[in-house]
This record gives structure tokens, C-alpha cells and sequence, in this order.
């Protein structure tokens, strides 16, 4: 199947899938997706539990292979890649805060994933002031993100709203031009949702944001784009004023259906 992206006017898609689908011993848990993410955008993936989400984020950065259909990133063809790959090519997925680590300073947490799109492996023995070159690119990251003040704290003593942010800058980190992120505000109080919606907001005028979330003020507030799943197939897809008055979606979040 031709992809048409190409020829879209507006922002380009940097991410893409065509007829994605997942079966599980013979459960169809992902069927026929199809999805544009645009540069500059932020694109919702929701639905009610079970719908298929995380199936297709698992599907999109490599981590299950689908059973059908096409993925492309950048223009080339991935459904076939690797997730490391994947990763370098500029997919990243945000990981939870366990991906931190807790009894490093905010700067070291940064610097340390630095070093990675640097080529360097991570080498744990040696000392931390290795890693002193890097201290103005982690800086610049550190500002970036609202973290300034909270620079030499320790990760374990944030609160959980910046442990959330400390976990985006470290994907940051990698450049990617795809940032995939798994329900940013899950189990955050208002005052933290706020601000890492701004968080999220800024970070995606540079690359796109894929972001699985149950918050729909958030995705009302925030996603360009909002594709719904259900049962594995999208149901609908658009703005959020679009979906939100598609009466499917509105079945499906009632849970009216059998
Ligand atoms: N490894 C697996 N083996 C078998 N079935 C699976 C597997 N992973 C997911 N499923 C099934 O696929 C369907 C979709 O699951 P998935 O976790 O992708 O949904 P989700 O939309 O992310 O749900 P939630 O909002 O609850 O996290 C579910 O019925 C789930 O039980």
C-alpha cells in the first residue's frame, strides 16, 4: 500500500503506520491502525481499558513485532527493525521514573543519559566527573525543562510531578524525533498535571509527541490529534471537539456497549 504522507500540506509526518495489527494466540488485540504523527504536534492515542494502547506502543517502538501492516519512521520502513535501532533512528519512548536514578543529582541523571547518544557505553565504574564536559549541554536541558532550581537535588527527593519531568529530560537526551509517552500524568495531583502539560507542550514544538493519557482535560488541552481506540480498531480520529461528539466514542467511554 502507497503511503500519501508526502504530499500532505502542514507539518510532516515523521511517524506512521498502515494497516498495524497484533495477534496474540489467535486474539486480535490490534487490528487495521492506521496513524500519522506530525513534527510539531501532539497526538493522543486513547480509549477505554483493554482498547489496545500500549499494544500499539509496543508495536510502534519495536518491542512486539506486528502480525500486519507497515511502520515508518523518517521515511523508512521499520516494521522489520530492531528496537535499539529504533531507538537511535529517533523513536524513543518514555520510560517510568524507575528508568531514574534515585540517589543521583538531577544534573548527574541528565548526564548520564547524555552519554549515550554520545557513543560512549555506559560505563558505571568510572567517576561521575568523567562527565564534567558535558555539564552545559545538561544545563541547557536542565533550564529547558523548569529544573534549574531543583539541579542538585537528588532524584528520590522531587516530588513526583518533577521525577516525571527529571524522566522526560532524560529522554530529551537522546534528541528523538519521536517522543512516545505512556500516560505522563498518572498519578499526578493538579498543580503537577499543569505543569507538565506546559512541559510537554514545549517540548513538542521541536519533534512530535505520541502520548497515551487518561486524562482527557489534558488531551482536550494539549493534542492536536486525537485517534480512539476500541477493541483494537480506531474509531474515531480527528480534533478533539471531533472525536469527543462522535457518539461511538461517546458509547465506548459510557461503557454502554456489550
Ligand atoms: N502479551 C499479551 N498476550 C495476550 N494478550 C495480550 C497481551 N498484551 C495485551 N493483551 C491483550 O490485548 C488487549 C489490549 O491490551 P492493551 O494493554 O494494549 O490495552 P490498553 O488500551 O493499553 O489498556 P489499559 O488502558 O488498561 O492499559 C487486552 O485485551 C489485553 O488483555
Amino acid at each position: 500500500m502507497a503511503l500519501s504522507v508526502a504530499t500532505q500540506a502542514g507539518p510532516r509526518v515523521v511517524l506512521s503506520a498502515r494497516g498495524l495489527g497484533k495477534d496474540f494466540s489467535g486474539f486480535t488485540a490490534v487490528n487495521g491502525v492506521d496513524l500519522d504523527v506530525h513534527h510539531s504536534r501532539i497526538h493522543a492515542l486513547i480509549g477505554p481499558n483493554g482498547a489496545g494502547k500500549t499494544t500499539v506502543f509496543n508495536l510502534l517502538t519495536k518491542f512486539l513485532q506486528p502480525t500486519r501492516g507497515q511502520i515508518t519512521l523518517l521515511g523508512q520502513d521499520i516494521t522489520h527493525t530492531r528496537p535499539d535501532k529504533v531507538a537511535r533512528m529517533g523513536l524513543v519512548r518514555s520510560f517510568q521514573i524507575s528508568a531514574i536514578f534515585p540517589h543521583l543529582t538531577v544534573r548527574e541523571n541528565v548526564k548520564v543519559a547524555l552519554q549515550r547518544p554520545a557513543g560512549l557505553a555506559t560505563q558505571f565504574w568510572l567517576p561521575l566527573s568523567s562527565l564534567d564536559r558535558l555539564d552545559a549541554r545538561a544545563d541547557e536541558l536542565i533550564e529547558k525543562l523548569g529544573l534549574s532550581r531543583w539541579r542538585d537535588y537528588r532524584a528520590a527527593d522531587l516530588s513526583y510531578g518533577r521525577k516525571r519531568v527529571l524522566e522526560i529530560a532524560t529522554t530529551l537526551a537522546l534528541d528523538p524525533a519521536v517522543l512516545l509517552l505512556d500516560e505522563p500524568m498518572a498519578g499526578m495531583g493538579q498543580e503537577d498535571v499543569a505543569m507538565v502539560a506546559d512541559i510537554i507542550r514545549d517540548v513538542a514544538s521541536e519533534r512530535a509527541v505520541l502520548m497515551v493519557e487518561h486524562n482527557l482535560s489534558v488531551v482536550a488541552d494539549i493534542c492536536h490529534h486525537v485517534t480512539v481506540l476500541q477493541r483494537g480498531e480506531i474509531i474515531a480520529t480527528g480534533d478533539y471537539a471531533t472525536v469527543s461528539a462522535d457518539p461511538r466514542v461517546r458509547t465506548a467511554y459510557m461503557g454502554s456497549e456489550a
